[in-house]
């Protein structure tokens, strides 16, 4: 399996750099919860990594040739716009293209689309025109997309916004299971209640830089929630794992 090495990345916009000079070793079989307020960085670090945007320092996967880059990693950009009104089976069957050969579809490929129709509760939207379904539904078929892919590795931004709470909770429970198998999921995400609960490390982002990266409990603690988010927060353990709940504004 493969990890995620990032040297020394920096983003410009302008003059400003939006990500600074940042470093991060991710390896195989963690769930990566990449935090930070609107404009941290998130989804420019997420492209710069995956080489979709011009930057300096390096990116172990950006480096990569496109065709050996799209077997390695699976992405699942902010925007999710279906643009064809294709049937939901077909949709995800895209996922496949990095590993079709020249016959077409084998049983490897059709058995990777039923399992991430599966892994996503899909199997009975296989026949649906996906432009047709509801935000949350295409958002979930996107997922299966990336998941049909069966890459080592998951970029995801914001894969759960616009999902409904039992939908947030298994997909991140499935990302979760992912890291268990040997992958590498590295995922940007406002929640930060289900980051703590999912994530085994957390990288938070303020202003372009690294401010903390550790276990979720070390990483949200009171004062870089704070100085970072602008929020206090309700902590605490639980039977059923840690609870979060960001209660108040404190700027
Ligand atoms: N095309 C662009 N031109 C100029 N500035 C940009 C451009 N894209 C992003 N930025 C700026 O870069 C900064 C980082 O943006 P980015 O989208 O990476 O943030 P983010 O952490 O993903 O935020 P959010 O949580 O709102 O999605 C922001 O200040 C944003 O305004």
């Amino acid at each position: 399996m493969t990890g995620l090495t990032l040297s020394h990345i920096t983003v410009r916009r302008g003059p400003c750099p939006v990500v600074d000079d940042l470093s991060l070793a991710l390896g195989p079989g963690e769930c990566v919860g990449l935090i930070g307020p609107n404009g941290a960085g998130k989804t420019t670090l997420l492209r710069a990594a995956l080489g979709l945007l011009p930057h300096a320092g390096t990116s172990s996967l950006a480096r990569l040739a496109p065709a050996r880059r799209a077997r390695i990693a699976a992405w699942l950009p902010q925007m999710r716009e279906i643009a064809w009104p294709v049937s939901v089976a077909t949709l995800v069957a895209l996922g496949r293209t990095p590993h079709l050969a020249a016959g077409g579809p084998s049983d490897a490929d059709r058995q990777a689309v039923a399992a991430a129709l599966d892994r996503m509760e899909l199997s009975g939207f296989a026949p649906r025109i996906a432009t047709r379904l509801s935000g949350g539904e295409q958002a979930r078929v996107l997922i299966a997309r990336a998941l049909a892919q069966e890459a080592p590795i998951l970029l995801a931004d914001e894969p759960i916004a616009g999902l409904d709470p039992a939908h947030q909770i298994s997909t991140m429970a499935l990302f979760a299971d992912l890291a268990r198998e040997g992958r590498l999921v590295v995922t940007a995400l406002h929640d930060l209640g289900l980051a703590a609960r999912y994530c085994t490390r957390l990288v938070m982002l303020d202003r372009g830089r690294l401010v903390a990266d550790g276990a979720p409990k070390d990483v949200l603690t009171e004062a870089n929630l704070a100085h970072v988010f602008g929020v206090r927060a309700y902590q605490a353990d639980t039977p059923d794992g840690p609870v979060f709940q960001p209660v108040e504004v404190v700027r």
